[in-house]
């Protein structure tokens, strides 16, 4: 990555007959720099890919390599948009070589379809894909004019996890070669591995911006370690006078801001203390905590993002620990 800007906007606009769908964003993305865009159905992603690529208008300054977005070099970009319906009686081979002739020089197509995992179907008509192997044909259409800057709404939806994985090489490949990648997912595991910088948009505003490190540290909230099930009376804290702070739940307590190297201490808390209990969970806040928070969306039912099982009902330790459950988290 280096310090040219590749990307910019500023105070980017659009509505949409009264519906605002970017309110003011402003960005840079800089030379082989992955950023990755996220936030809920509606925020204005799509739209601002559209801004940025030319293929719809917006007030405001929007550029590509210092020219205004609609003027830009159209061979030096690449455009997996979220919604591609190509022709369907075309095998892979011949839309990405239709792809690629729309420009003066391309990639080999069969290079490109390798790329993307399809060199054994590129004989295959498009009708006859699957949805994953479809994506992935749009996908090696955004590649084969060997863009410079590659926007990507979307890519991977529908593609399996082994497909995913081997797209995630691709893009970092790409962008240590210096391509810069502009991506939205609603995938914060593919964000959090491939961006170096995060956008969260909501309702058409930038509300954060940084790295997952950093929107992790600043936005996710602290590390939770949860006694699931403790045997105790309920509302009572056991751990009181060991110095935690303890959320008292309904069937958990709940310890904030455990570090890793303080997990044996609260462990040796709850046995110093009698404590017994069906699972401990240790979890570290993730950009979905971040993203959950700062969009104020919630879910229900019992999933525990980035959770990691610390034990169960270890031996030496008081109470009658029965085979544990997975811990659950109601937030
Ligand atoms: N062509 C259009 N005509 C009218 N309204 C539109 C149009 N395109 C987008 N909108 C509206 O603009 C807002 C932003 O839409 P956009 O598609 O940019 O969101 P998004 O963040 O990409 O959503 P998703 O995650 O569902 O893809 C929404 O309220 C949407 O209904």
């Amino acid at each position: 990555m280096n310090d040219a800007t590749v990307v910019r906007a500023v105070d980017a606009r659009k509505s949409y007959d009264g519906t605002v769908a970017l309110d003011g964003v402003s960005l840079d993305v800089h030379e082989g720099e992955v950023f990755g865009l996220i936030g809920p159905n509606g925020a204005g992603k799509t739209t601002l890919v559209r801004a940025l690529t030319g293929t719809a208008d917006a007030e405001g300054t929007l550029e590509l390599f210092g020219d205004a977005a609609g003027d830009s070099d159209r061979s030096r970009i690449g455009l997996l948009p979220q919604e591609f319906g190509p022709p369907e009686r075309l095998t892979a081979r011949e839309l990405v070589a239709y792809y690629g002739g729309l420009y003066d020089e391309s990639l080999p197509v069969d290079d490109v379809l390798a790329d993307v995992g399809l060199a054994d179907d590129a004989d295959t008509w498009y009708e006859n894909l699957s949805g994953g192997q479809k994506r992935r044909v749009c996908v090696a259409t955004a590649l084969v004019n060997d863009p410079d800057v590659l926007f990507l709404d979307e890519p991977t939806t529908g593609i399996d996890p082994a497909g995913r994985r081997a797209l995630w090489g691709l893009l970092d490949s790409l962008a240590d070669s210096g391509v810069t990648v502009f991506l939205t997912s609603h995938s914060m595991e593919e964000v959090e591995r491939l961006a170096d910088r995060v956008g969260l948009l909501r309702d058409g505003e930038l509300v954060a911006v940084g790295t997952p490190a950093e929107l992790v540290a600043e936005h996710g909230g602290p590390a939770r370690f949860v006694v699931a099930g403790p045997d105790v009376e309920a509302g009572a804290d056991p751990l009181r006078d060991a110095g935690f702070a303890v959320e008292v739940g309904t069937d958990e307590l709940v310890l904030g801001d455990v570090t890793p190297a303080e997990l044996g201490d609260a462990v040796t808390a709850l046995a110093d203390a009698s404590v017994g209990y069906e699972s401990l969970t240790w979890t570290e806040p993730t950009l979905e905590d971040v993203y959950l928070r700062l969009t104020g969306e919630t879910f229900e039912g019992t999933f525990t993002p980035g959770a990691s099982a610390v034990g169960a009902a270890a031996d030496g330790v008081a109470g009658d620990s029965d085979s544990a459950p997975a811990a659950e988290v109601e937030r």
